[in-house]
């Protein structure tokens, strides 16, 4: 019997990255994945069709949104088919037998030192530096042999890469989430979607946002994220993401044709069914 494809997913980063993580989370069976070392990279990668989903963060309960992930989602036009809410515990790796007071250098995602600042902010004469990707940092500091480096990485990239968890949970807050959106070019089954992301505009006009979000209450239709960006080459104006979740389909589709006369440029980035937020 001929062996199943498996699925090419891109990730941001490398392998033991968070991104890998969420990944095998979300399909939950044997994956082939696409590094990629930036976000546009990774919307590249789907756009010409070497994978056939990406994974792609969007927002983290310490840090806030990913706003370049924003404008990415609006320039490429993918569809988000799911979501997935990853634990995030951070650690503080270095080679075998290093101590802190070694360290000068700290270096990681620029998502994941956000996420530590508290810890981060203690220390003293400690340089930080931003990188591709957290597993990245790792595989440096093993790999060039640094020993006055550390790097703010997960619990897989410290057994692939043989360092040393120096510090454990440095994560500014225990329950630190990254939610993840899986993106496609493909078409999908929106059956058991019950939220959706939309992004719009509204005139700059008295009650114009508020109106538009009313519609979405007056509906039963629950809000659950907001978030503007601004226009490029229209200073002051700003196109409005949400994120929604209804119970009843017929109450998103009422108030999304009631919606749809009220503001300009409604696009829906996806429907798909919402993620659980599990703590461990
Ligand atoms: O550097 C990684 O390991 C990533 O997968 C990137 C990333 C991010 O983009 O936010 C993913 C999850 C964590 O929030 C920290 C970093």
């Amino acid at each position: 019997m001929a062996k199943k494809k498996k699925l090419s997913i891109a990730i941001q980063g490398i392998a033991t990255s968070f991104h890998e993580v969420a990944a095998l989370t979300y399909f939950n069976e044997p994956i082939d994945t696409i590094e990629c070392l930036s976000f546009h990279r990774l919307c590249e990668s789907l756009k010409n069709g070497e994978a056939d989903y990406a994974v792609m963060a969007i927002e983290n309960s310490i840090a806030g949104s990913i706003l370049p992930n924003y404008f990415l989602l609006q320039e490429y036009h993918f569809s988000i088919i799911g979501e997935l809410y990853l634990p995030i515990h951070m650690h503080l790796l270095t080679l075998p037998g290093v101590k802190l007071s070694e360290i000068t250098t700290i270096e990681s995602h620029p998502m994941a030192i956000r996420q530590c600042a508290e810890y981060l902010h203690a220390l003293k004469n400690v340089e930080i530096r931003e990188s591709d990707d957290t597993a990245l940092s790792a595989k440096r500091v093993k790999e060039m042999k640094l020993k006055t480096t550390a790097a703010i990485a997960n619990e897989h990239a410290a057994k692939k890469y043989g360092l040393q968890i120096l510090e454990k949970r440095i994560e500014t807050h225990k329950k630190n989430f990254t939610r993840f959106l899986v993106l496609t070019k493909r078409s999908h089954d929106k059956k058991e979607s019950n939220k959706a992301s939309l992004s719009f505009e509204v005139a700059n006009e008295v009650g114009s946002l508020a109106d538009a979000l009313m519609t979405f209450k007056n509906n039963s239709i629950n809000l659950t994220k907001i978030q503007s960006i601004p226009i490029i080459g229209k200073p002051s104006e700003y196109s409005i993401h949400i994120d929604v979740e209804w119970k009843r389909r017929k109450q998103y589709d009422d108030a999304m044709h009631q919606v749809l006369l009220q503001v300009k440029n409604l696009n829906v980035l996806g429907e798909y069914k919402k993620g659980k937020i599990e703590y461990k």
